[in-house]
């Protein structure tokens, strides 16, 4: 029925890395499990930041259009080329930017063990790719990340619905594509996450708890002449009888603003035109 070949891949495997650049390769997407991150972990930071988008501090961190750092409130961002705002609320982390108190040691750790396994993947994807796609990049592919202050954990709540919201037509994240190298997507707190395929059919992306879905970014479809898809994804609106709040926590690893990607654009180049596209920025 399909020719979607997403794969879930035991990073303990000795095959694995073939596997997953063989996934990324045919679907942009792919599932990792048995990863260095444990699922006590991922459930502790969702815990922290759960309560964190209930109570009101998180007013105290509103972001700027100068800093992208911290709490960006419910409907601030649209999908490029969507005029309806997404159904979410996010706080931005940044090495260089703030995070609450109490959620900080833990947060900054996830991060950094996030950022590990980026670099990891991206090992994984310059070694097993062809002698003229490798011949393509700038630089190899980890070392993009060296110095990098952009790599991104995105902490996303998409609140229960409210029915004149989904009625209006719109959704959680409407189809999109990611701007950076990779993207680390810790499994999602319920389902919706669909990413779609050549033909233009949606596929669900399958969420167990504990699970991390990794991508394809713009960045690397750029650096790698279009070998590597950067594959439109979506969040849908929960089911009837479903109607509860998600939590996803998206690292989004960007290379030094200097790295160029191809003979056009640097890193930053390219990230300042997409981000003026989404709202994110004037
Ligand atoms: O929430 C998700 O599962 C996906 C979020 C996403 O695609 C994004 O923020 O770029
Ligand atoms: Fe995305």
């Amino acid at each position: 029925m399909t020719d979607f070949n997403l794969l879930t891949i035991d990073c303990q495997a000795s095959d694995a890395p073939q596997r997953l650049v063989q996934s990324l390769r045919d679907t942009g997407f792919a599932v990792l499990t048995n990863h260095p991150i444990s699922a006590g972990e991922i459930a502790d930071v969702y815990a922290g930041w759960e309560a964190f988008f209930a109570s009101d501090a998180k007013f105290d961190y509103l972001t700027t259009p100068e800093t992208q750092t911290g709490y960006f409130p419910f409907k601030s961002e649209n999908a490029k080329g969507y005029s309806k705002k997404d159904l979410k609320e996010f706080f931005h982390v940044y090495p260089h930017g703030p995070v609450p108190a109490d959620l900080e040691a833990m947060t900054r750790d996830f991060y950094d063990k996030l950022v590990a396994l980026g670099r990891a993947m991206l090992s994984w994807i310059e070694d097993n790719s062809p002698e003229d796609i490798r011949a393509l990049f700038s630089e190899p592919l980890p070392q993009m990340l060296d110095g990098s202050s952009m790599n991104l954990l995105r902490i996303l709540h998409y609140p229960p619905q409210d029915p004149e919201d989904a009625h209006s037509g719109a959704v959680r994240a409407a189809a999109h594509e990611d701007i950076n190298l990779i993207t680390l997507l810790v499994s999602g707190s319920a389902p919706g996450l669909e990413a779609r395929d050549a033909k233009g059919n949606w596929h669900e992306v399958p969420c167990d708890t504990g699970m991390i879905t990794m991508n394809i970014g713009d960045m690397l479809q750029k650096a790698s002449g279009g070998y590597y898809p950067s594959t439109t994804h979506r969040v849908v609106n929960p089911k009837e009888g479903q109607n509860v709040s998600r939590y996803s926590m998206p690292m989004f690893l960007h290379p030094r603003p200097d790295v160029r990607l191809d003979a056009d654009y640097t890193a930053n180049d390219y990230l300042q035109e997409r981000l003026r596209e989404i709202g994110l920025k004037g």
